[in-house]
């Protein structure tokens, strides 16, 4: 791999190089029981430049459990246009969501059932008219599901949307009953006229199309749907699981009134659990008031239910509960609560945008699942009936499986106690690991299997994670213990001697984090010659929720200090050159990074951002979370608070703008035209703010991308563009 990038041409290679790495995203197993051998297909996505698009690649890898051998490989082989594919419990069918179009180029969902030799049916789907385009799985709404009696499948689609025409129209009449139209009730395919403008309220960025999910019913054998239609009009569903003996469904619903707010990153949202009972018509509240919910697990005898919950309100993510439910009894436990602090390497809670559909073990007591511990990804197994926490990981001592101590793992589930997992550091890519844990509640003797040969370690990058105490005058006072990180990337040595420059990356959110998994913007920036800092300032997940509390309130000098106090004290180490210093970061991050360069104008040759927030008052009319301004500045809200004359002066100070006259560095600014959370207003009000002063500012806007600027290309243009920048500024 490359030493330092510099020309052009070396950097889109440098690019090139680090995204060749794919990342896992799903896991399935194929076990018989009682069988030693394992079928396990995983799913990767990979970025083609030349394509310009993600790649979902198939692999398959026939591996003796008993014995740990790979006997087989298939693939990397491509998947294209499938939303959903599925193997029925007994392994003996499978069922296929696969998107196309028709000759006049009109959208088609089929549904495609297959046995072990043959496709059996192919159901046109959207042609059935009950509802519009099935949900994929987009980590907030869409599940897939059979029933254990393989009769029927269970999947999210948004609701049938009336057909609607001009007032001009001969062929459209109005069904509202409302107004002067004429309309014949036994018309079948009403169109409402002069309603073809009408605003559609959506769930928001990268949400934009979904508005009204529904769950709906598949028969197989008779080839009809019913759309479920007991859960309130006025509640959008999703994540739905089929209950006990397919006689009722578990689901969960959010709120459309009084109006509809963001979900994407927002676990805070208000929203229920219900069981639907299909026989009785009757639908139950599972979940607690205030609580927000997430992610209905049964267990595999089905007697038991666990999903997680936050607050509703507040910090869009928190510290989440592990909730349990007793199906008999419908007794509902806490098996984990939210944990305040957690000091040193304590367990500091649950801190997860995803669970696995597989997380059960076979004993219906243990589970397993992903959670940020500090800056490391972790996975933890649970005992749920006495909350007992353990770390699933690789046993560093074993040195022939010499994995870092420092490493990230990723949950992809467990099937008859067969566990699938990924590992990955900074400099090492994902790598798949397997082991039956017939044990759970003893993690202590594992025998690992690596169906693959160990990825290369990138010799050109090392890393280390820092902790940080904040000082005397930063301390928190209502949360004095708490600290942070930092993860330091250091570019392999110039043969000089010379020191690297320092870019110093901060995380949006506030509330996410950075870990120890490989990471394609640090990678490729270590390959262009930059020593990277990534802090996880106070308010970053997996470091308790008083880290996450202390920050509201706070934003824009909390953490900020923060951010800049880890890069001094990086710099007093003598590992970078602290005259060379670049400060990178999108959304919150941008935040950051446009509140650095105006509270600290000395301090960074350049900077580069991503939609950056830039001044709270201006935003929160125009974002899809105006709640998030609240949130972050420690206000009250409810949907009728508006930013008015007391809380504007506020909003006004806690923002970069208000530091604007102070600004000198140059900044480049990256714009997802279509970004509905940070809309593309924030970067050209600083743009102009910054040319009015002859700042030096370069900006790039990228049509057809929202808020993560993550279109291949757009997300590659970026990160070409951010290295010639600094590159440019390097004296
Ligand atoms: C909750 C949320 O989306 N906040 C944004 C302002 C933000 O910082 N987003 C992060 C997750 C990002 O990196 O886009």
């Amino acid at each position: 791999m490359a030493s330092k990038a510099t020309l052009a041409g070396e950097i889109v290679s440098a690019y090139r190089d680090v995204t060749s790495y794919p990342t896992p995203t799903s896991a399935d197993i194929n076990i018989s029981e009682g069988q030693a051998t394992v079928v396990l297909q995983t799913l990767w996505s990979q970025h083609d430049l030349d394509r310009k698009e993600k790649t979902t690649l198939l692999r398959s890898h026939t591996i003796n459990i008993a014995t740990g051998s790979t006997l087989g490989k298939l693939g990397p082989q491509e998947v294209k246009n499938e939303l959903w594919n599925k193997v029925s419990p007994s392994g003996k069918l499978r069922a296929v969501v696969r998107t196309g179009k028709d000759k006049q180029n009109e959208d088609k969902h089929y549904i495609e059932i297959f046995d072990s030799t043959r496709k059996l049916k192919t159901i046109d789907i959207l042609a059935l008219e009950k509802h519009g385009k099935i949900i994929d799985n987009d980590g907030q709404f869409g599940s897939f599901e059979w029933s254990s009696s393989e009769g029927h499948l269970l999947y999210l689609a948004e609701k049938k949307k009336a057909k609607t025409g001009s007032y001009f129209d001969p062929k459209a009449y109005k069904d509202s009953g409302s107004g002067d139209d004429d309309l014949p009730n036994e018309k079948p395919d009403l169109v409402r006229r002069g309603d073809e403008f009408e605003h559609i309220e959506t769930w928001g960025e990268q949400l934009t199309e979904r508005v009204h999910p529904v769950v709906c019913v598949l028969d197989i054998e008779s080839n009809t749907v019913s759309v479920l239609e007991n859960i309130p009009d006025d509640e959008s569903a999703g994540q739905a699981m089929w209950g006990p003996d397919d006689a009722g469904i578990v689901v969960c619903t959010w709120k459309h009134s009084p109006y509809r707010l963001g979900l994407k990153f927002c676990c805070q949202r208000k929203s229920a659990l219900y069981y639907l009972d299909l026989q009785k018509g009757s639908l139950d509240l599972l979940s607690q008031d205030g609580r927000a919910v997430r992610f209905p697990r049964f267990s595999p005898d089905m007697s038991k239910l666990i999903y997680l919950d936050v607050p509703e309100g507040g910090p869009h993510n928190q510290c989440a509960r592990l909730v349990k439910i007793d199906w008999a009894t419908r007794n509902r436990q806490v098996v984990v609560d939210e944990v305040k602090h957690a000091p040193d390497l304590e367990f500091p809670g649950i801190y997860t945008y995803n669970l696995a559909r597989q997380v059960w073990f076979d004993d219906n007591i243990h589970i397993a699942m992903s959670t940020s511990w500090r800056s490391i990804s972790a996975v933890i197994v649970v005992n749920t009936d006495n909350g007992k926490i353990t770390r699933l990981e690789v046993d560093t001592a074993d040195t022939q499986a010499n994995i870092n101590p420092q490493a990230s793992y990723g949950f992809l589930g467990v099937k008859r106690n067969v566990v699938m997992m990924y590992y990955s550091t900074l400099n090492q890519p994902y790598n798949l690991l397997l082991a039956q844990v017939n044990d759970p509640s003893n993690l202590s003797s594992i025998s690992w299997i690596y169906p693959d040969d160990h990825m290369e370690t990138l010799d050109w990058l090392t890393f280390s994670v820092l902790v940080h105490k904040p000082s005397k005058s930063r301390i928190n006072p209502k949360y004095e213990n708490v600290d942070y990180e930092s993860i330091l990337c250091l570019p392999k040595q110039s043969q000089s001697g010379t020191l690297p420059p320092l870019i110093v990356f901060s995380h949006g959110g506030p509330n996410s984090v950075f870990d120890t998994s490989f990471n394609i913007i640090s990678a490729f920036f270590c390959t262009c010659g930059y020593a990277v800092l990534m802090v996880n300032y106070r308010g970053s997940l997996g470091f308790g929720q008083d880290s996450i509390l202390s920050l509201t309130g706070n934003i824009g000098t909390q953490d900020v200090m923060d951010v800049e106090s880890a890069m001094v004290e990086v710099i007093a180490k003598g590992l970078v050159d602290g005259s060379r210093i670049f400060k990178f970061g999108g959304s919150h991050g941008g935040f950051l990074t446009t509140h650095l360069i105006g509270q600290y104008p000395d301090t960074f040759r350049a900077a580069a951002t991503r939609n950056p927030v830039v001044n709270l008052a201006s935003m929160f009319s125009t974002t899809d979370i105006n709640d998030w301004i609240f949130a972050q500045a420690a206000l009250e809200f409810d949907y009728r608070t508006l930013a008015d004359d007391k809380l504007l002066p506020y909003l006004w100070l806690c923002s970069p703008m208000s530091h604007i006259d102070k600004v000198k560095t140059p900044i480049l600014l990256m714009i997802g035209l279509d970004d509905k959370r940070v809309p593309p207003a924030q970067s050209f009000e600083y743009y102009k703010a910054l040319k009015a002063r002859n700042v030096s500012v370069r900006c790039l806007t990228y049509p057809k991308n929202n808020h993560s600027i993550s279109d291949v290309d757009a997300e590659a243009d970026c990160m070409v563009n951010t290295i010639v920048w600094f590159n440019n500024h390097l004296p």
